[in-house]
């Protein structure tokens, strides 16, 4: 069966949107791998499920896979592409769209100048919920690699995040050491890795190794990750403005127990066909 799907991106970080409320189809693993391949398939950071709800309070289901056919808990790019899909789709009228994922229930809504600000929810910090193996939650710790202490802070947005503060992210280790954090022992969901420069109080430069499928011009988790470490931390005040490779972001959090609010924009490239 021929299936349609929407090419999408975030600050460069690159989505297949599938719409799985008009069509139906069994998407598994295997199907991310294989349309993921920027060589002999669609090429994509994650694949995007467009899916009906499965509990009455929210109006879809967002499920998520990496291009390693990993299936994730939560990706903020990519809601903001959804948000704008679900619209242009006419698959809903609302403006604002409460979306159910594996990491919990987010709510997307779409301004009036077009930008999409998303409620990530409240941040993880318990090192069982991340998950991240330390004797008791800190603001930051001290992992191991190959015989170096690097000092990070875990968070989770659903999904789990390491996060480094580095003097410039132009010649961070993003590569060598954020492949390494990804599979660290000490996240045994592996993680992802992001490499903040604090400009100032409200400026900050990121960039993020990401689980599953390496550096990406954007991460949206990572930014509500690294911006959560920056006020914990008190390195930062909110609102945060976070220059990624692809572009801006702009992070609220209000402090411990309060939801993370990322704002950011969501562009449409091209249709397309798969064959299941
Ligand atoms: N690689 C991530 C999922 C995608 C997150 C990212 N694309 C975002 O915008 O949040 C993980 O394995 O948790």
């Amino acid at each position: 069966m021929l299936l349609r799907f929407t090419k999408m991106h975030g600050l460069g970080n690159d989505f297949m949107v599938l719409d799985l409320v008009s069509q139906h189809a069994h998407i598994q693993p295997k199907h991310a791998k294989q349309w993921g391949d920027r060589h002999t398939g669609v090429g994509f950071d994650q694949l995007l499920l467009v899916e009906p709800p499965q509990s009455p309070d929210v109006d879809f289901r967002y499920r998520i896979f990496n291009s390693d056919g990993s299936e994730v808990e939560q990706c903020g790019n990519g809601a903001r592409c959804f948000a704008r899909f679900v619209l242009d789709k006419r698959l809903t009228v609302k403006k604002t769209i409460r979306v159910e994922t594996k990491g919990g229930i987010i709510e997307l809504s779409v301004r009036a100048d077009g930008l999409i600000t998303v409620d990530m929810g409240a941040p993880r910090l318990l090192p069982q919920e991340i998950p991240f193996q330390a004797d008791a939650e800190a603001l930051s710790y001290a992992v191991e690699v190959e015989g170096k202490a690097h000092e990070l802070a875990a968070v989770s947005m659903g999904n789990p995040h390491a996060v480094l503060r580095v003097d410039d992210v132009g010649n961070a280790p993003v590569h060598e050491l954020g492949s390494k954090l990804e599979h660290h022992p000490r996240f045994p969901q592996r993680a992802n890795v992001g490499f903040l420069q604090v400009i100032d109080r409200q400026r900050g430069r990121l960039r993020v190794w990401e689980r599953g499928v390496g550096e990406t011009q954007a991460c949206g988790t990572g930014a509500c990750a690294a911006a959560v470490a920056a006020i914990r931390q008190g390195w930062m005040d909110s609102p945060i403005q976070l220059e990624l490779p692809g572009g801006k972001l702009t992070i609220e959090w209000a402090g411990p127990g309060q939801p993370v609010m990322m704002t950011g924009p969501a562009v449409r490239v091209y249709e397309g066909q798969v064959r299941l």
